[in-house]
């Protein structure tokens, strides 16, 4: 198979180089119990271009999730502008989906059932194509066995790719991904890096993922945004120029050593801003 051919054509998202989500000068202030102000983030800067995965890293409590929480419209910025396609109101329930690190699959339905739930929340019947995408989808993490399993007789890799597929079943321009490998052994997490490649090779989706992993947003990003402590705004953005697909031996390319070692240092020894 050629490199650019798709396996699964329903799923595919058309690639475009302009940013498709742009956050200008963004901060959100809390109140904490105390009645205290927190600031979150401070004045963020960041664009994120149609069709890349971008992972945010930096020190705990410096934003990330806040930063997600704001793309899915969870949370309005305090102080500036965050806009998708150029517009301040999203599109749709469809536009943004979010994988959370435990997969909440609801127990008493099976897995396909479980993948179509979005779609049967919004339009009661459900049509064959809706149910030849959620195939399509456990079959890209190879799942298509599975669909008529319970949750409860998954393992937990497994549950969380069936979590993947359902914030896929409504086609969203964006996933964002909050730590959603973060509860798996160190293997099954492997396992499903590759997955998440696979996915966006083959969809072309937009995905910003949290992670507390630098080796993890080396070898799954287009670039790395690297965030200051509290309060939380871009202090790097890297361009990972690994070639794809990439693999589990990337991580012994000199490139994935350097980019990663780079990234380390930012984080445990950042500049001093005057
Ligand atoms: N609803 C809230 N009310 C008050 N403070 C909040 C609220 N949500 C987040 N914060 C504070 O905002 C800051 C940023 O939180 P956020 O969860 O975005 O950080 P994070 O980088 O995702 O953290 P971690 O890496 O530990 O998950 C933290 O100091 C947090 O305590």
């Amino acid at each position: 198979m050629a490199p650019q051919e798709k396996r699964y054509p329903s799923l595919v998202e058309a690639p475009g180089p302009a940013p498709l989500i742009e956050l200008e000068k963004v901060s959100v202030h809390f109140a904490s119990q105390d009645g205290a102000r927190v600031t979150a983030l401070q004045s963020l800067n960041l664009q994120i271009r149609s069709g890349e995965i971008m992972s945010l890293v930096g020190p705990s409590g410096c934003g990330k999730s806040t930063t997600l929480r704001l793309i899915a419209g969870l949370q309005q910025p305090s102080e500036g502008m965050l806009t998708i396609h150029g517009g301040a109101k999203r599109k749709g329930f469809s536009e943004v989906a979010i994988v959370f690190q435990r997969p909440t699959l609801l127990p008493w339905l099976d897995v396909l059932s479980n993948v179509l739930y979005p779609a049967r929340v919004l339009s009661r019947r459900l049509g064959a194509e809706q149910k030849a995408r959620a195939m399509d989808l456990l079959d890209l993490v190879g799942l298509a066995d599975a669909a008529s399993k319970r949750p409860r007789e998954l393992s937990g890799g497994m549950q969380q790719r069936v979590a993947i597929c359902r914030s896929l079943i409504l086609d969203p321009k964006i996933l964002l991904m909050d730590e959603p490998f973060g509860a798996l052994d160190a293997l099954t997490r492997e396992d499903l890096q590759l997955d998440l490649l696979r996915i966006h090779a083959e969809t072309g989706k937009t995905i910003l993922l949290v992670t507390h992993s630098i080796s993890e947003a080396v070898l799954l990003s287009d670039r790395v945004a690297v965030m200051s402590a509290r309060p939380g705004r871009l202090q790097e953005l890297h361009v990972i120029d690994i070639a794809k697909p990439r693999s589990h031996h990337t991580p012994s390319d000199p490139k994935f050593v350097s980019h990663a070692q780079q990234i380390r240092d930012e984080i445990f020894e950042p500049r001093k801003e005057n």
